[in-house]
């Protein structure tokens, strides 16, 4: 019976995107038609199968990388291309240009200023970026220059924030008479407690790199300056620590962190059982043995 019990635990961390995935498909149908009218800019991705590095660029620079339309119907797929890539290890989210992401664009916003679109809309962003977060690769957000409102959300939606000296994040929602809708401030509360996040909601707060690392919404501050073009090669730098040995056993270190994360400690428990055992008498942990190692 517990058996059971753990097979369908981890069942359901391991379908949890796919389950948000076909939801979404039935119940956004009309707000993907709507989103896919409002083009310009693009999310590329680049995996780079030596490294087991995948960079997404949010590339929309004549209007600071804001999210058209179709860039959240872009998202989407390249987060699907994501799940499925077993030998990847870890992904680095950034903006094309020096900066991150200025959040929606503002024209496509205006077209869709009812509450129906909008919550049609923030549902269709919320499962994208569910997938993303629980995608079982390391995932970093790269913020360099700005990160505001729905940037700001984007940047939650990662595993760690890295910030380059002049980077800034910046939930602008109530500036705009807003609140997040993207899932960031569920996330924001996870990640700097409620006391934090909300300062940082109601006061629209700029987090800069020795602020953000105060609360501990930004990991590493990286001591080059945005647009300069290194950046992306600090952030692989800074990656690679964590990302040694072979994609298998990486991806099942994320699988335990999310299940940790995101189910109650019983069927976390549970999970973790059942992701021990697709590693142990694995290929590394076969090797391991064989070098009999000394953690010095
Ligand atoms: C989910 C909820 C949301 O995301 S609501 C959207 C929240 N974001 C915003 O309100 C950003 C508004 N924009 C700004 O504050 C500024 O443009 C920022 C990003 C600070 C850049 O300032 P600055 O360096 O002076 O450049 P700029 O204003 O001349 O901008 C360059 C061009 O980019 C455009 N731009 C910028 N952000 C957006 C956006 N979110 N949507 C659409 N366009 C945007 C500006 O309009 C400007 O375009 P143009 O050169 O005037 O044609």
């Amino acid at each position: 019976c517990r058996l059971i019990q753990s097979r369908s635990a981890v069942r359901r961390i391991l379908q949890q995107n796919r389950t948000v995935c076909s939801k979404t498909t039935v119940s956004a149908e009309s707000i993907r038609e709507k989103l896919q009218v409002f083009t310009g800019g693009s999310v590329e991705l680049q995996k780079q199968q030596q490294s087991g590095i995948a960079v997404l660029t949010v590339n929309n620079p004549a209007r600071m990388n804001a999210f058209s339309g179709s860039m959240m119907l872009e998202l989407e797929q390249r987060v699907c291309e994501l799940e499925t890539w077993t030998e990847g290890k870890a992904v680095i989210v950034h903006g094309a240009a020096g900066a991150f992401c200025s959040g929606s664009d503002l024209n496509a916003v205006r077209a869709i200023a009812n509450p129906h679109d909008g919550m049609k809309m923030c549902e269709f962003m919320q499962n994208t970026l569910t997938r993303l977060l629980r995608l079982p690769l390391i995932s970093v957000a790269l913020v360099e220059g700005r990160a505001l409102g729905g940037g700001a959300e984007l940047t939650t939606a990662c595993d760690f924030r890295l910030m380059t000296s002049d980077g800034v994040i910046q939930f602008v929602h109530k500036h705009m008479g807003l609140v997040p809708g993207w899932g960031g401030a569920a996330r924001l509360v996870r990640i700097v407690g409620s006391q934090n996040a909300l300062k940082l909601l109601s006061g629209a707060k700029k987090v800069d790199p020795d602020f953000g690392k105060q609360i501990g919404l930004v990991d590493e501050v990286l001591h080059c300056s945005s647009g300069e073009g290194n950046a992306l090669a600090h952030a692989e730098q800074w990656l690679s620590q964590f990302i040694k040995g072979p994609a298998p056993v990486i991806q099942a270190v994320k699988k335990v962190v999310i299940s940790g994360r995101e189910l109650s400690l019983d069927e976390a428990l549970q999970t973790e059982r059942s992701v021990f055992g697709t590693v142990w008498g694995g290929p590394a942990n076969l090797e391991a043995l064989a070098l009999k190692p000394k953690h010095k």
